[in-house]
């Protein structure tokens, strides 16, 4: 069913019974979460050089614009975050940067690192020396690739956007759906925690997007990685003009999702890019990572709601909204987990040593991951109703 994904031996067969019950959910048949989620994040955007040019993309500049942050920069935006009370470092930049553009890869040189997953390593290490957790997405990475930089992360990610072969992939240098697929396979095999998503509205069919959240559910069947799937609908900008896919389209997705994965992965949409509280009651329980400092520089026109936003979100689905770490609660140290969850089955030796090193010491920030993990302490949003 998907050719393009036997090349990189990654073998899903997709039951057409099953494709069908996906594909034919109505947000009618599926149920609103009890809780809504998300990070506090600060975004660190490495590099804007990409070796792809999706064409809904205006994050990635061509070669001779493309720009690298230097240590002495990644250091201070990570600072400003954790300042803030960010628990999360975001680290997303373009696919392979350093494979087509050669100053890239001559300052990465010059600086001590072969490449740019060298350079996220470090990047990385000086996040957690910060009190913030690395939450990476590189693009597409073989399992070498993960072997490196996921002992330095508490999760990561990378969206599939789609299974089918669309145009908006298109070029000589495209995402594939084979490669993404073998990147989430990859992510599996090393076992990190991971993200993973599909991007709607780019010319995929509404039996595309069942397959590929089946093709997830499929890859999260065999390696229980997947933390979080993103339902995240194109929007227009300056570089190209996709329409958004109506509210009708996503109420539907979001519930086609919810009806392909398991009860323990979230379904995430973002605030700044969907019509959010239109979707509560389609299974949505996560919004993702949300920068009180940073904007998103992947949708620079789409600003980010204020956490007291956040709360309104979640008061209109008469859900409580609370606040959580990158790394989702079922991969935490039971220590770590809030009431109720302490004790459930372990998911094996998901954390990495640096990773939960820094989660058991926090000490940097006092008791900070513990308190969000566990949902208490002073971390939680006010309402906008009590006027503080
Ligand atoms: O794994 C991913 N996480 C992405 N995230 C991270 C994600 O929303 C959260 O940070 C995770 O839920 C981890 O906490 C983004 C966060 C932003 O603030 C803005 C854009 C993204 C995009 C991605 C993404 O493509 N893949
Ligand atoms: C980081 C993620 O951002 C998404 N992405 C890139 N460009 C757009 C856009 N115009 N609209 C919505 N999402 C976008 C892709 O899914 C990518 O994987
Ligand atoms: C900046 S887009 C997100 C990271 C990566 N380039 C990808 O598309 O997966
Ligand atoms: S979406 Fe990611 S891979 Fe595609 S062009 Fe933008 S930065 Fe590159």
């Amino acid at each position: 069913m998907f050719p393009a994904a036997e090349e990189y031996g990654v073998d899903i067969a997709l039951d057409e019974s099953d494709v069908e019950a996906v594909r034919s959910t109505t947000p009618a048949d599926v149920e609103a979460a009890g809780e809504l989620t998300f990070a506090r994040n600060v975004f660190v955007p490495l590099t804007t050089a990409c070796r792809y040019t999706c064409t809904y993309c205006t994050y990635y500049d061509v070669p001779g614009e493309a720009t690298l942050l230097s240590p002495e920069e990644v250091r201070e935006r990570l600072r400003v975050g954790a300042d803030a009370g960010c628990t999360e470092a975001l680290f997303t930049f373009g696919d392979e940067p350093d494979a087509r553009y050669g100053a890239i890869h001559d300052q990465l040189d010059e600086w001590g690192y072969d490449d740019i997953l060298g350079y996220l390593r470090a990047c990385c290490e000086t996040a957690l020396e910060e009190g913030l957790l690395p939450h990476s997405n590189p693009g597409d990475l073989t399992e070498a690739d993960f072997r490196r930089v996921a002992p330095v992360n508490a999760s990561m990610g990378v969206m599939l956007e789609t299974t089918a072969d669309v145009d908006a992939h298109a070029g000589s240098r495209r995402k594939t759906p084979g490669q993404r697929l073998n990147t989430i396979r990859a992510a599996g095999e090393v076992g990190v925690p991971f993200t993973t998503g599909i991007l709607v509205g780019i010319g995929e069919t509404e039996r595309d997007r069942a397959e590929s959240l089946l093709a997830i559910a499929d890859l999260h069947d065999r390696y229980d990685h997947v933390q979080e799937v993103i339902v995240q609908n194109v929007v227009p900008n300056e570089r190209s003009d996709f329409e958004r896919p109506a509210v009708a389209t996503m109420r539907k997705t979001v519930a086609m999702a919810r009806a392909a994965l398991p009860a323990d992965v979230s379904v995430q949409v973002p605030p700044n890019l969907s019509p959010t509280r239109k979707l509560l009651d389609c299974g949505v329980d996560d919004l993702g990572g949300v920068s009180p400092i940073t904007k998103d520089y992947i949708n620079p026109e789409y600003e980010w709601p204020a956490l007291r936003e956040l709360r309104a979100i979640a008061d209109s689905g008469g859900v409580p909204l609370h606040e959580r770490l990158p790394v989702y609660d079922r991969y935490l140290p039971d220590e770590f987990r809030r009431d109720g969850f302490a004790g459930a089955p372990a998911r094996g030796e998901w954390l990495p040593e640096p990773i939960e090193a820094a989660i058991l010491a926090d000490d940097l920030h006092g008791e900070r991951y513990r308190s969000v993990a566990r949902r208490e302490g002073p971390l939680a949003v006010p309402s906008p109703a009590s006027g503080d």
